[in-house]
């Protein structure tokens, strides 16, 4: 599923002499895929990933790509774009914007262990600090804004004991965003979306982030907790696991430590982490796009991740 738009290739042919590449060789389609149609390229200079964006549009693509360049250029391992001959990374083929980005080794970890979690808390420590001076800005496109306007679409689906507790969140949320311990956290471009399926490993190192089409501007400790409640819980009961929950975060604080406000902030936080994929998957479930095919996430997994952060004291933060 999910090769969306489909290339030959005679269609890339043409399209790939303007980069320095030499010749393209195969062009194979990436089932795996949601939102985008991607396809494994192979040239006489290696291996890329072409995707076509079938949703986003060519004046949204800039922030996200030149975002990603501007890691690579910066040593951080993510999925690179490669420019063609003029230096440009956004270009057209089949009708729809589409990339060509450098593909990472290996596969991605569906069952982190400490050693992984460690890498991907490293490397997103040095993917913060390098996107310092990012020039371009765009808030999270999924931050508290849209929260407050999907929250309403979505609360009168649920049993009524489980909208109170979306409403009731929501205004704890929206207090936490007013206060001034939330604007004294530091911010800047986050991935926002770094689930286990947006790595890549080869065996056990890190060999890149990908999948930056949900970045935005947002605190740092946003980016660490939307990680944290994927890379370090037990995907069945949602209970973080304290040991991973240790090596991702020292690994982090090894590189960027964390300050005494991220600390006091982080249970507030890692609750909008939570929130945030409870909400996008209700939107999903209940209010899927025209023609949408695909199988909707279970909204249920963070809901229960909800519960169990605003229920349990969270693992701490050490400054
Ligand atoms: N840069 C890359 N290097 C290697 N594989 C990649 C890269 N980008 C995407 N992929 C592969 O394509 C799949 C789908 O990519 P993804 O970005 O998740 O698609 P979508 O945005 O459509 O959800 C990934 O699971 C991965 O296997
Ligand atoms: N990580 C999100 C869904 C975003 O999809 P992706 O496959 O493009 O990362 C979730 O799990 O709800």
């Amino acid at each position: 599923m999910a090769v969306f738009t489909s290339v030959s290739l005679q269609d890339l042919t043409p399209w790939i002499s303007s980069f320095s590449l030499g010749q393209v060789h195969s062009i194979k389609g990436i089932s795996s895929g949601i939102e985008n149609s991607n396809f494994f390229v192979r040239t006489d200079k290696g291996e890329y990933v072409l995707t076509l964006f079938e949703k986003l549009t060519a004046e949204e693509l800039p922030f996200y790509l030149n975002l990603m360049q501007h890691l690579a250029q910066r040593g951080i391992k993510v999925a690179a774009p490669v420019p063609d001959r003029d230096g440009r990374i956004l270009h057209f083929l089949c009708g729809k914007p589409a990339s060509l980005v450098t593909k990472l080794e290996g596969d991605w970890q569906p069952e982190p262990k400490p050693v992984h979690c460690a890498e991907v808390g490293d490397m997103m420590a040095k993917m913060h600090l390098a996107g310092r001076d990012y020039p371009l800005e765009q808030p999270n496109l999924r931050g508290i804004d849209w929260w407050r306007k999907t929250a309403p679409l979505v609360q009168d689906y649920l049993p009524v004991e489980a909208s109170l507790f979306l409403q009731n969140e929501m205004r704890f949320q929206e207090e936490f965003a007013d206060s001034d311990l939330y604007w004294k956290l530091f911010r800047g471009p986050v991935h926002a979306d770094l689930f286990r399926n947006n790595v890549m490993f080869n065996g056990d190192k890190l060999s890149g982030f990908f999948d930056f089409y949900f970045a935005g501007c947002d605190t740092w400790l946003f980016d660490v907790a939307v990680a944290i409640n994927d890379w370090c819980i037990d995907l069945e009961t949602g209970e973080l696991d304290d040991t991973r929950v240790r090596a991702f975060l020292d690994a982090y604080h090894a590189v960027r430590p964390f300050t005494l406000d991220e600390c006091a902030a982080w249970k507030a936080i890692l609750r909008g982490a939570a929130l945030r994929f409870w909400l996008s998957r209700l939107y999903d479930y209940y209010l899927p796009r025209e023609a949408e095919m695909l199988t909707p996430h279970d909204p249920r997994h963070f809901e229960r991740i909800l519960r169990l952060r605003v229920n349990k004291p969270a693992p701490e933060l050490i400054a």
